[in-house]
């Protein structure tokens, strides 16, 4: 095996080129086989394998700096580190990250796992080493999907007056998760099928220069005259007119070319974007067949290509998709928005239905949270279906486009809580505190799959301003459904009332409420169970009532401490001098991990067992409390 002589960085030098197609080889091989254990990215690995191996060959680690954009593909740069052994854990858990991690390897040079920032971080990088006198290179690989991102055009804009060496990889291969979609995916296919006009453009060449007197000058004169006609000749004029010099486009699954592109990259004094072609999924059949779905896979048999679980109940994501396409039938004026997520957030049956009234806007989260409140002003009912973590792109323009103007905007806010394996970057756990903070916005937060249809439903029904459902990624919770009141604004449910301790949970922490209230009840302590329906605006007549009737409140949600659902009752019970315990279980203030959610509910201590341990050591305290004061008197 050649791969075993891959011991960590650098080692691929010693490969011979006549066994580096072997090495790409078993190369894919090794992806599907751990893949196929332990899911992960494949389809966009697959694909880069060539050009991984054709950067490791050009350049020197760690010296060098290599950025992954979005970083869900840099599992053949892991490989070539020396990191074939974290596969067997990987995402898991203490395990490898699926993405790349400085902490983890010094051949990882940059964080990523949101979209589009590599060239910024690239362009950082080649500042400092210039500042610095150093002498390395930087590489920014970015995929076509992550160029639809704003920040990437920021970026080249800003690089573009630089006088010293940045490679920029564009590797373009027509994909994002889904077809990649708008104008600059045009442009690039029409340069990918530039094959049929280069053929034209050869003869044209010839033709004009045996023109007998002055061909040669002519055609010089055409190849630097900024005309459209320059196009026939010079392909990526978009950048080179940006000052960014464009090679390419380059085959992405052959080495040699690629290493000679990368030596003609080297040479260029100042941003040169390496247009590179390859195919997502390369070399394993159901995933070149299927690319968006084995773009990240849960486990599958290696033979078929089928997942090895069957899917057994809803998501919260299908209850999703299934109400917006009933609810596009009933309502003319719904539109849906999605940033490059359309199948992750559920909007694929309402686009194939409604096409007129669906839209992709790209990598572009931002943009997507304006656009909305455009359509929302000019008279239309937008719902923007986004991931918790990448709607932390568009901070601003929530508060400045949409809650300034207190426009009906609706914001799905899928992945709420924590995702799992993908991880720190992707963890949906401030968006509870980040919404809620902002003046004019309502959120809300189902306990189950029923609730959940409710609320969809009320937020397309409510014109008085923007509203946020947040929910979590996987199954949906399908118990208490018969607890099932008409959702009243503002107002949350009393699943059960008793007297002491209250539990009032956020959102999909219900499901483990009550599990902590039958406890309870087991312990002999029975306890009321609050489902808060709304973060915002606090149910205040319901927390003042409970602080009659309870001594101690307990608020359990899946958000950071700070300016979350807690804090805000809090908040409310110390105006309001309420003479009442509260216990806020919350998640910690840090960055969690990957591994199975489960887990990481253990680590974090917001599992069934721990909250029940601590409530009933607080409450074992105040009993405590009060015999002493007993006891003084
Ligand atoms: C801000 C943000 N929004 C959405 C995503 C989800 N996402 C991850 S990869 C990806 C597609 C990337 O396409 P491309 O850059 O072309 O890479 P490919 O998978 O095709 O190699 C998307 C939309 C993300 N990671 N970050
Ligand atoms: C890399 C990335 O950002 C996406 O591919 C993400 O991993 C998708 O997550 P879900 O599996 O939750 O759809
Ligand atoms: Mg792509």
């Amino acid at each position: 095996m050649v791969l075993e002589r891959i011991q960590k960085e650098n080692d691929i030098q010693n490969i011979a080129k006549d066994e580096l197609p072997v090495l790409a080889q078993e190369i894919r091989e090794f992806l599907v086989e751990k893949i196929s254990r332990t899911g992960g990215h494949l389809a966009s690995n697959l694909g880069v394998v060539e050009l991984t191996i054709a950067m490791h060959l050009c350049f020197h680690l760690p010296e060098d700096k290599m950025i992954w954009d979005v970083g869900h593909q840099s599992y053949t740069h892991k490989i070539l580190t020396g990191r074939q052994e974290g596969f067997d854990e990987l995402r898991k858990y203490g395990g490898m990250s699926g993405f790349p991690k400085r902490n983890e390897s010094k051949c990882d040079a940059f964080n990523t796992g949101h979209s589009s920032t590599s060239i910024s971080a690239g362009l950082g990088y080649v500042e400092a080493r210039d500042i610095r006198g150093e002498d390395y290179y930087v590489i920014s690989v970015i995929g076509d999907g992550a160029l639809t991102g704003g920040m990437a055009f920021e970026a080249l804009n800003n690089a573009s007056n630089l006088k010293t060496n940045f490679i920029i990889v564009l590797n373009d291969n027509q994909m994002s998760i889904s077809q990649n979609v708008g104008g600059m995916s045009w442009y690039l296919d029409e340069i990918r099928t530039a094959d049929a006009y280069t053929n034209l453009k050869k003869s044209l060449e010839k033709a004009i220069r045996k023109i007998p007197s002055g061909g040669d000058q002519i055609m010089n004169h055409l190849r630097k005259t900024k005309s459209s006609i320059k196009q026939l000749f010079v392909p990526g004029m978009f950048f080179e007119d940006m000052g960014i010099t464009y090679l390419g486009p380059v085959d992405g699954h052959n080495i040699k070319e690629l290493v000679r592109a990368f030596h003609e990259a080297k040479k260029v004094q100042g941003p040169v974007l390496l247009h590179v072609l390859t195919k997502k999924g390369k070399g394993y059949l159901p995933a070149e067949e299927e690319p968006s779905r084995f773009h990240g896979t849960e486990p599958f048999d290696i033979r078929t290509g089928k997942p090895l679980k069957k899917k057994e109940k809803d998501t919260y994501t299908d209850v999703f998709a299934k109400v917006m396409y009933e609810m596009g039938a009933k309502e003319p004026s719904l539109v849906a928005l999605t940033a490059a997520m359309e199948d992750g957030t559920g909007l694929a049956p309402f686009h194939r239905k409604y096409k007129e009234r669906f839209f992709d806007v790209g990598i572009a989260e931002g943009h997507a949270v304006t656009f909305a409140a455009g359509l929302a002003a000019g008279g239309l009912k937008p719902v923007f279906a986004v991931y918790s973590s990448f709607l932390q792109r568009g901070f601003d323009q929530i508060i400045h486009d949409v809650a300034l103007q207190n426009l009906p905007v609706v914001f799905a806010v899928d992945r709420g809580g924590l995702v799992g394996s993908d991880g720190e970057t992707h963890q949906g756990i401030f968006d509870l505190s980040y919404l809620s903070m902002i003046p004019n916005m309502t959120v809300m937060s189902p306990k189950n799959k029923w609730e959940f249809a409710d609320m969809i439903r009320f937020a397309i029904g409510f014109t008085k301003g923007p509203v946020a459902i947040r929910y979590p990624r996987g199954t949906a919770y399908d118990g208490y459904r018969e607890f099932r009141p008409a959702i009243e604004y503002g107002k949350s449910e009393a699943v059960f009332e008793e007297e002491d301790i209250a539990l009032i949970s956020v959102g999909h922490m219900f499901e483990t409420a009550a599990k902590v209230r039958e406890k309870l009840k087991e312990a002999g302590l029975n306890a009321s169970l609050i489902n808060a329906r709304f973060v915002k605006p606090l149910d205040e007549e319901r927390i003042a009532k409970l602080a009659e009737d309870h001594r101690l409140l307990v608020t359990i949600e899946e958000n950071v401490e700070s300016g979350g659902f807690g804090e805000r009752v809090l908040e409310f019970a110390n105006r309001m001098a309420l003479d009442v315990r509260i216990l806020n279980i919350t998640l910690p203030d840090d960055y969690i991990e990957h591994g199975s959610v489960d887990m990481l509910r253990k680590e974090v201590m917001l599992d069934e067992e721990s909250i029940l341990k601590k409530v009933l050591t607080v409450y074992a305290g105040m009993q405590h409390e009060i015999a002493m004061k007993k006891g003084d008197q």
